[in-house]
């Protein structure tokens, strides 16, 4: 064949034709992760990626937010331990900030991620990705260039997700900023308006604020994080607002529109708030988009439902299926690797005619989806949930008790002075386990391991009592927790 940019970038060049035993469409932490393992069970790959090998997520969403709040929360926890307080003399210096950020993404630069592609032996193909039929894909490069694959055995589609953004009059006219555009931007701005308070609006809040920004806050809902647990966005918002964030909860916006300074913003009630950006950060929604689904009898629109072995469900013949954010399914770079890893363990015993087991947490079913997703929202103070929420539990069927106490033993005083945090175990009361469980504070990341490990292995409260936390820790938070319940 005649060569194009499009050939294949890796080890398998010389391959004989465009057949793999599978394919694989997004090469974010999703498709990396499907391809890397299909490989390693001794099955052909081909990897195809239309912008960065890597992702939104390394290169303009958990690895630069986390980046750029770095240095603010540093520099916040030291101002709260008298002694090291009298240290800080400064605040975060944004050129030493942005310059770590841009290591941490390689300046933006994936050659690391091809190179490891590469090792593992996986055919990678720049260009857009479509499904055309059972088992058929095309890619067409930046030259326009357009080639076929066929996959033998499967078709991943990991594709993953873009910004959704509000109808708003005036929102397309004006040069708004995403997620992709604050995780990456070269100087700090004078003034923010941050349209949006879940995950990506909180942490970008608070990372901009830190490093100088004056930023204001618009929520449609009560509080900020109105998904989660009450306590986490009251404590979030009082940090926030600690920080000098200015919070508009319970708000809409009616018009948004240029200004010589940047952008206006119309709120219900008349209220008018400028700044010279806004960032938009009102959710996200699957990248379907022109992914050839109507050839399969599949929807363009919404989230790639699948069914726990990552099999996109209405399509026959089991050669389809798809992992990550483009499945609507805990959006988190975690649960991604980790559906991945089910669906390529999937995809090779298939091949391989191994038997594929469907009981719950077996190897080849993404149980954990459903059932005990870990997130953290690294604000400071950082919010740590995993499992049900009380009103989830209920729907489950469960006989739902709650606990809910402060953060306020010796270790997390010790810590930081004045620490503020809150804690809730979620407990079915009749097998006595853990169902959820949610910290407030500062350093409560590292408490969420215990906690999944607890619901994923049903470990009896009773059991967990002789888990002696350490003294003086923040995780001795576990056993007020369990006194609290009655132990
Ligand atoms: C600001 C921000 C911060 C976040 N922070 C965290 C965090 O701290 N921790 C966490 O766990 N999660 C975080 N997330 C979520 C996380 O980024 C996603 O869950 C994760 O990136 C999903 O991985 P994915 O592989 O499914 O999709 P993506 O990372 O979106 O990758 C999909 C890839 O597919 C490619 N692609 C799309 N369509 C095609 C096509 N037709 N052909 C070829 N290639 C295509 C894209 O170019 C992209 O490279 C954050 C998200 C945002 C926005
Ligand atoms: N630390 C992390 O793990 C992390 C960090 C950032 C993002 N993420 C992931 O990225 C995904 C997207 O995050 P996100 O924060 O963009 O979405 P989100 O859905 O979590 O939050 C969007 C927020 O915008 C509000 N909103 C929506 N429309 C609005 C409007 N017109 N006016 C005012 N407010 C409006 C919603 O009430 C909600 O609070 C999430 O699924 C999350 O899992 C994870």
């Amino acid at each position: 064949m005649a060569a194009t940019d499009a050939e294949p970038d890796g080890a398998v060049r010389d391959s004989a034709d465009y057949e793999y035993d599978v394919v694989v469409l997004g090469a974010g932490p999703a498709g990396e992760n499907v391809a890397g393992r299909v490989v390693s069970g001794g099955l052909s790959v081909a990897l195809v990626e239309r912008e960065r090998v890597g992702g939104e997520c390394s290169f303009w969403a958990c690895v630069p937010s986390k980046a750029l709040l770095r240095s603010g929360h540093a520099v916040a926890e030291a101002r709260r331990v008298e002694g090291a307080a009298q240290a800080v003399t400064g605040e975060p210096d944004i050129t030493g900030t942005l310059r770590r950020r841009d290591s941490f993404v390689d300046q933006w630069d994936d050659r690391r991620q091809v190179d490891r592609v590469h090792e593992l032996g996986v055919a990678l193909f720049r260009g857009s990705g479509w499904v055309a039929g059972s088992g058929e894909v095309m890619v067409r490069d930046v030259h326009g260039t357009t080639l076929s694959l066929r996959a033998a055995r499967a078709v991943v589609l990991a594709t993953g997700s873009v910004p959704d953004h509000p109808e708003i009059p005036g929102l397309d006219e004006v040069d708004f900023w995403d997620s992709r555009a604050a995780t990456s931007a070269e100087r700090a701005p004078e003034s923010l308006v941050v349209l949006g308070a879940g995950a990506v609006g909180v942490e970008l809040a608070q990372a901009w604020a830190r490093l100088g920004t004056d930023v204001l806050m618009i929520e449609s809902g009560p509080r900020p994080l109105p998904a989660m647990a009450d306590f986490a966005g009251e404590l979030v918002g009082a940090a926030l607002r600690a920080d000098g964030v200015r919070m508009c909860p319970d708000s809409v916006v009616e018009s948004v529109s240029r200004t010589p300074e940047g952008v206006a913003l119309r709120l219900s009630g008349g209220t008018e708030v400028s700044a010279e950006h806004l960032l938009v950060a009102t959710g996200r929604r699957a990248a379907t988009g022109h992914l050839g689904l109507e050839s399969v009898g599949l929807h363009e629109d919404g989230a790639v439902e699948v069914n726990e072995h990552g099999e996109v469900r209405g399509v026959s013949g089991g050669w389809l299926y798809a992992v990550g954010d483009v499945t609507g399914q805990a959006r988190l770079t975690h649960q991604a690797k980790y559906a991945a890893r089910v669906v390529a363990d999937v995809v090779v015993a298939r091949a391989t005619g191994r038997h594929v087991t469907t009981e719950a947490f077996s190897r080849y079913m993404t149980s954990a989806n459903r059932r005990a997703v870990p997130a953290v929202v690294f604000t400071d103070p950082e919010v740590a949930q995993v499992g049900y929420d009380p009103a989830r539990a209920e729907r489950a069927g469960h006989q739902v008790r709650t606990v809910e106490l402060d953060i306020d033993s010796v270790g997390a005083v010790l810590r930081a002075d004045g620490y503020r945090g809150r804690a809730r175990f979620v407990v079915d009361e009749r097998n006595e386990v853990l169902l959820g469980a949610v910290f407030v504070g500062q350093d409560v990341a590292e408490l969420l391991q215990a906690a999944t490990i607890a619901i994923v292995g049903e470990v009896p409260l009773r059991r967990l009592w002789h888990a002696v936390p350490v003294f003086p820790t923040v995780g001795e938070i576990w056993l007020r927790l369990l006194e609290a319940y009655g132990l």
